[in-house]
């Protein structure tokens, strides 16, 4: 087997690109050890005596670290330096040409930029191709068409059938990285037919280049990594799931992590007490030019659509991108998410920029973002019995979005896209408060930030691929469901509680009183698979 190359984060160098009083050498190592996984040496108006030496320069910190490095349409310098890999564009030496210059192992990557392109260098034999340019960009004078996520993704689906490796290169960044694969991932088969992006200027011209290329690695992972082409984690039992939970519980009193919350204004003031009740800290801001300061404190963001005010979205969108850059867990609550195609579009647009580690909403909300018409909305209620397969529902969407999925109801249905759990505690008054659907979002952040907190100081291992956030997010989901409504089971259970007007601050004083032994206790949690 020729490829054993891991494509995730290709590295296409450009010294014209690099930031004053950076050198060469320190910007590759620097990026290499950050996360890059394959470097092209690219040099296009130098001439042979100094492509060679930069080749070798190249070569020798490529393989300091074990990582290969692939000559940009020079045969001779690769073959000179010994290089893993030729990448030839669609005018530089022919196919058959090269391959018959070069050893069998060494591999040819080929620009495509057409479905015809694409169809023409498989057949050739080609062992990846780079499909592009997605965006446009400084670095590469475009004389074709630029392709965007959709033109992409069309490629990738005439590639169906084909085992060729891909990559997706042109402008692509942090900023728009994960919107580029899940733009391609909606309009294209699945992101299973691609195995990394190429990237040149946002890790060449930085003067951090670990930084970015560590960043650059980990959405990537995150958006590449299938649930499907994950192996399953071991199965766990209900009372493993449980005692991991009651310790998340006990984690949010422990660090009283900070969660920030843009949420509407009906309960901005009841989300913030029940968030401090819990033994978290609640700060409620959808103010763009604060949210990166506020990304940078170890805790949770929450990002609840109820009253979407125009002015609110490019927070929320700025809000997740940042929380995703530092790791930190984000929910999204889609309130109302069915009743008009403004929240739509709205959810498409978050979810187009950053990753939702976890998505609670009710069953008319899940169904909206599902594509199920099976329950209905009425404004931000969700209407009729619920779904005849619940569990099925959950798990497929937590598959699709690559997170947990929280369904709410008389039962609280939870996937994390392999094991299906429900959890039948609450009090029907819980319901008949407005916005106790957005408590319940508040009280998922605070555990997932209590986990997230306690992972980061405890400095656990590295970030597994795939995963942009640290620390036991199921069983910080979990806590924050049985912490809320084993909460509302006590509060509505009060002889002092005689309705909803009596209720909410019962709900608020037990969210208080509630104990790790309490939940032990009282948890009426099933895993179902
Ligand atoms: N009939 C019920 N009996 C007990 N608990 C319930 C019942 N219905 C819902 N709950 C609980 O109430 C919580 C809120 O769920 P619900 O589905 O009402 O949210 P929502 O519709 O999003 O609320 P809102 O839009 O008012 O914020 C859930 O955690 C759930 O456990
Ligand atoms: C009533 C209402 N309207 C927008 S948000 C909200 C709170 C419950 O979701």
């Amino acid at each position: 087997m020729r490829f054993d190359i891991d494509l995730r984060l290709y590295l296409v160098t450009g010294r014209e690109l690099l930031p004053p009083g950076k050198s060469y050498e320190e910007s590759l190592e620097e990026a290499i050890k950050g996360g890059v996984t394959v470097v092209q040496v690219r040099e296009k108006k130098c001439d042979t005596g100094e492509f060679l030496d930069i080749a070798q320069r190249s070569k020798a910190i490529c393989d300091r670290h074990n990582i290969p490095l692939i000559i940009n349409d020079r045969v001779d310098v690769a073959l000179a330096v010994g290089a893993h890999g030729v990448h030839l564009g669609q005018t530089d030496m022919p196919f058959a040409v090269a391959r018959k210059l070069l050893p069998p192992n060494v591999i040819i990557g080929i620009s495509v930029n057409t479905v015809e392109e694409a169809l023409k260098a498989c057949e050739d034999g080609a062992d990846y191709l780079g499909i592009g340019a997605v965006y446009a960009t400084s670095t590469k004078d475009l004389t074709k068409p630029i392709l965007g996520p959709r033109g992409a993704a069309r490629i990738l689906t005439a590639l169906e059938s084909k085992s060729i490796k891909t990559v997706v290169i042109g402008g692509i960044k942090r900023t728009n990285v994960l919107r580029t694969l899940h733009g391609i991932r909606s309009s294209g088969p699945s992101l299973r037919g691609l195995d990394g992006v190429a990237v040149v200027s946002d890790i060449v011209a930085s003067t951090t280049p670990f930084d970015a290329s560590k960043q650059l690695y980990n959405l990537t992972s995150a958006a590449l990594t299938s649930f499907s082409a994950r192996s399953a984690p071991t199965p766990f039992s209900t009372e493993a799931l449980l005692q991991r939970a009651v310790a998340a519980f006990a984690l949010i009193r422990k660090h009283g992590p900070l969660v920030h919350q843009i949420t509407n204004t009906v309960v901005q003031n009841q989300s913030a007490n029940a968030t401090l009740a819990l033994g978290a800290s609640p700060i409620m801001s959808a103010n763009p030019r604060e949210v990166e300061d506020l990304s940078k404190f170890p805790g949770a963001l929450l990002v609840n659509i109820g009253t979407l005010a125009e002015e609110d979205t490019a927070g929320m969108i700025a809000a997740g991108f940042h929380a995703n850059q530092h790791g930190k867990p984000v929910i999204l609550d889609p309130v109302g998410v069915g009743a008009t195609a403004h929240r739509r579009q709205t959810c498409d647009k978050l979810l187009n920029v950053w990753q939702a580690t976890c998505i609670k909403g009710n069953p008319g909300e899940i169904g909206a973002l599902y594509g199920s018409d099976e329950v209905l909305a009425r404004g931000v209620d969700s209407v009729g019995a619920g779904f005849a397969d619940p569990a099925s529902i959950v798990k497929n969407l937590a598959r699709r979005e690559k997170c947990v999925v929280v369904m709410t109801g008389p039962t609280d249905w939870i996937s994390d896209g392999f094991s299906v759990l429900r959890i039948d505690n609450g009090h029907p008054l819980l319901p008949n408060i407005t916005g106790s659907g957005c408590m319940v979002g508040s009280a998922i952040a605070c555990g997932c930030a209590a986990v997230s907190a306690s992972a980061e100081q405890a400095r656990d291992k590295d970030v597994e691929d795939g995963q942009l956030v640290r620390g036991d997010i199921l069983a910080g989901i979990v806590a924050g469901l049985l912490a809320i409504t084993i909460a509302s089971e006590v509060a509505g259970g009060r002889a002092d509680v005689k309705g909803t007007g009596t209720f909410l601050p019962a709900l608020i004083d037990e969210l208080a009183n509630i104990t790790p032994e309490i939940i032990a206790q009282k948890a009426k949690l099933n895993v179902l698979s």
